[in-house]
């Protein structure tokens, strides 16, 4: 905790961790008020005996409010250690180890029980406290769970005075208004204050209740409860009307630190070509701080707000507002912020005029968003003139509905639980990895994807153009071109593993060269590999193939050419089996150029391939087979090869095939290479990049460090030339 807010006095900095018995000092300090005239600011505050016990009053029952009000669980397995489980009231805080679907509620705990306000467990019915040693039993009553739409939740407990209260916590735009007592005001400013430092805040309030108000609540918290139809709008009713005529206590703020590298990675998707947009549930303040501080929001952007607005004109007059300002400014950038309700109301009846804003804006910053505004913004992007793709990020459960309306959903799995986690389409662990996740992973998988379908295509061209172009010459006689066992075996084994080994593991560019340079990001964008233009060329190459394999057959073994030394001729079958042979080694050996990443599995799998089918064909057709009623390829694929011009036949079609395809390449990669084609070009160290994914570890920078120095000491004894190369590695390890 960072800062705490008890009734509109400012404690500037939070407890220390502190001894087995929490911060004792803290709590019994408050009987010396001489220890606490620093942690005032309230110039009304004087120190005398009736403010020293009110002043009591209040911290106490601001951090009774803190330990009680939450849904925080205690682990089993650190509350064992010492005797019969969670109730040992001598239990000692260090040992408690506390789980919140909130990390805020954690840290919350955490800090009242480091002041000596010690949560030390919950059962259905109660919830255990020790007060500086003393335990004390609040009898739990009813929880009115936190839900984002609410933004609070609270309990009501019953104190072992028999008193029965209410404690609500919640985002202060929730909490104030529902506030009749305390220093309202007070607290606002400084809320506002903590809010402008990053920090999340939340406000706490207290209502006590009479016997006969908790039976009336009691009652309606039941029928809501039981209710069979509408029970959501029932039981949203109900805590609307306990939830009001509140006391203030104070206010907290939990500083909420970005993961590492959060900076690097936005300004890489950025660089990727991708629009980043953060919807947050945070106050504005908050919002617009942690944007600057995660490098969404530069200093240097002009950021217009549409915030607050409270009817449609006066957001329309304000959206046609910052629609002029951006044709007139004269800046580069321009940064958005919006909040919830002033979103709604822009969405209602100006939605076109806010997209337009929005498109010339460079970031987009939502805040005080509901979960299923959040969903409704990913809607309007998704269905926007441009139909870009999505893609949405959260950690908590109020991301899901987002999550789950992008095209791609991805969950962190954090402090927050695992539900954005298990609702997404891919879980990383941190947000840093989102970038390896699409730059590299996901380029990948594009190029293999992409590659994988036109190739398809192609060779399933390339296979059933000769057979069709065969019945013209067969008198649409229904005869087939090439026999049945090829005609099933073609896709199945010939031409079958190497796209499928290609599209596991090509890596067209280096995976670290993809990384740093997010850039080449854009060469896949909008889907550019799988466009008309890239289909057609991957058609036309096939049917372009498929006639230089029938009608190449047709010219070099037409019927009136004997190929034999005895003076044989060619029948249909071995005709037809040209043609075929030529395609399977055609078909795969265009995998294999388009291959960047050759592995022992890829030569396994391509050149294993067209051994396979000369293997296949020569026992096939060698033998008679008992089994088999009809044999049409007897001996015709031996009597194929064993003449020399089907030999050199073969070869002209083949290299005849791919130079179309090699020359169109050629002069591709030399006249306007893609960023991906240049790096492709740049020269990377097998050595150094094992070296470079060890680094990622924190285990390995050690070692990276000595095989550096190991480097430096190499390049002395290296050739000029070799030196610049080392010198790259050695800087993108130093750079670790
Ligand atoms: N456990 C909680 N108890 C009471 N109030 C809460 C709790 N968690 C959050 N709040 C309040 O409700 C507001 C909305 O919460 P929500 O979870 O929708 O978004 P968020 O956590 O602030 O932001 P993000 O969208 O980035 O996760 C918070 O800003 C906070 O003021
Ligand atoms: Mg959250």
């Amino acid at each position: 905790m960072k800062y705490q807010e008890i009734n509109g006095r400012l404690v500037p900095e939070g407890p220390t961790p502190d001894s087995s018995e929490g911060n004792l000092s803290y709590l019994s300090s408050l009987s010396h008020l001489n220890n606490l005239s620093h942690l005032t600011t309230s110039s009304s505050f004087r120190t005398s005996p009736e403010n020293e016990t009110e002043l009591i009053k209040e911290h106490d029952l601001f951090f009774k409010a803190v330990s009680l009000c939450h849904t925080v669980q205690i682990s089993n397995v650190q509350t064992d250690c010492t005797g019969d489980g969670p109730w040992q009231s001598n239990l000692a805080p260090s040992q408690l180890e506390y789980y919140a679907s909130s990390p805020d509620e954690k840290a919350l705990v955490e800090a009242a029980a480091r002041i000596g306000i010690v949560f030390i467990g919950n059962s259905e019915e109660t919830m255990e406290v020790k007060t500086l040693g003393k335990l004390e039993r609040y009898k739990l009553l009813h929880i009115l769970e936190f839900d984002s739409d609410r933004r609070r939740m609270s309990v009501i407990v019953q104190a072992p005075s028999g008193e029965k209260l209410l404690f609500a916590k919640g985002a202060e735009s929730s909490i104030l208004p529902k506030c009749i007592g305390g220093e309202i005001e007070k607290t606002r400013i400084h809320v506002d204050e903590f809010a402008l430092k990053g920090l999340r805040t939340l406000c706490i309030a207290y209502r006590k209740f009479t016997s006969k108000e908790y039976e009336e609540i009691d009652k309606r918290i039941f029928e809501a409860r039981t209710a069979l139809q509408q029970r959501e709008e029932k039981l949203a009713a109900v805590f609307q009307f306990i939830e009001k005529d509140l006391i203030l206590l104070g206010a907290t703020a939990v500083e909420d630190r970005l993961q590492d590298k959060v900076r690097e990675t936005i300004e890489a998707l950025r660089m990727a070509g991708i629009k980043v947009w953060v919807l947050t549930g945070d106050k504005h303040e908050t919002a617009v701080s942690v944007s600057l501080s995660c490098g969404h929001f530069h200093r240097t952007m002009n950021i217009l707000e549409l915030i607050n607005q409270k009817s449609d004109s006066e957001c329309a007059e304000q959206l046609r507002q910052l629609a002029r300002r951006i044709t007139e400014d004269h800046v580069i950038q321009h940064g958005l912020v919006v909040d919830g309700t002033s979103l709604s109301l822009a969405l209602r009846e100006h939605e076109k005029l806010f997209m337009e804003v929005c498109r010339n804006c460079s970031a987009v910053l939502c805040c005080r968003m509901a979960p299923l505004q959040k969903a409704k913004v990913i809607r309007l992007i998704k269905i926007s003139p441009e139909k870009p793709i999505t893609l949405a990020v959260g950690d908590g459960a109020n991301d899901v509905s987002m999550i789950q309306e992008a095209h791609v959903g991805i969950g962190i799995m954090g402090k927050e639980g695992r539900q954005a986690a298990r609702n997404s389409d891919y879980a990383i662990a941190r947000f840093k990895f989102l970038s390896k996740l699409l730059f590299v992973h996901g380029h990948f998988y594009y190029i293999r994807i992409a590659t994988l379908v036109q190739y398809f295509f192609y060779k399933n061209v390339c296979f059933i153009t000769p057979q069709f172009l065969y019945q013209f010459y067969c008198l649409f006689s229904q005869q087939t071109l090439y026999d049945s066992v090829y005609l099933t075996l073609y896709n199945i084994c010939f031409t079958s593993l190497p796209i499928l080994i290609y599209s596991l593991l090509e890596q067209h560019v280096d995976p670290h060269v993809l990384q740093n340079k997010p850039t080449l990001y854009r060469d896949i964008s909008k889907n550019r590999l799988l466009s008309i233009k890239t289909f057609l060329y991957w058609t036309i190459l096939g049917f372009s193939h498929a006639f230089i394999f029938f009608f190449g057959s047709y010219l070099l073994i037409g019927k009136d050419t004997s190929l034999l030394g005895n003076g044989q001729m060619f029948g249909n079958w071995t005709f037809g089996t040209l043609a075929f042979t030529v395609m399977v080694i055609t078909v795969t050996v265009k995998m294999a150029l388009e291959t960047h990443f050759w592995t022992w599995i890829n030569h396994l799998v391509t050149w294993g391939s067209i051994i396979f089918y000369f293997v296949f064909s020569l026992f096939y057709g060698g033998i008679l087979w008992p089994f088999l009623g009809s044999q049409n390829m007897y001996f015709v694929f031996i009597q194929l090869l064993s003449s020399g011009s089907a030999w050199f036949a073969i070869i002209l079609m083949v290299v005849t095939c791919l130079f179309l395809d090699i020359i169109k390449k050629v002069f591709d990669r030399h006249l306007h290479p893609t960023s991906t084609e240049k790096a492709q070009l740049t020269e990377t160290n097998a050595g150094i990049k094992c070296l470079d994914s060890m680094c990622c570890f924190p285990e390995g920078e050690a070692a990276c460090a000595s095989v550096g120095r190991m480097l430096e000491r190499v390049i002395g004894r290296c050739s000029p030339t070799h030196i610049s190369r080392c010198e790259i590695s050695l800087s993108s390890l130093c750079c670790r």
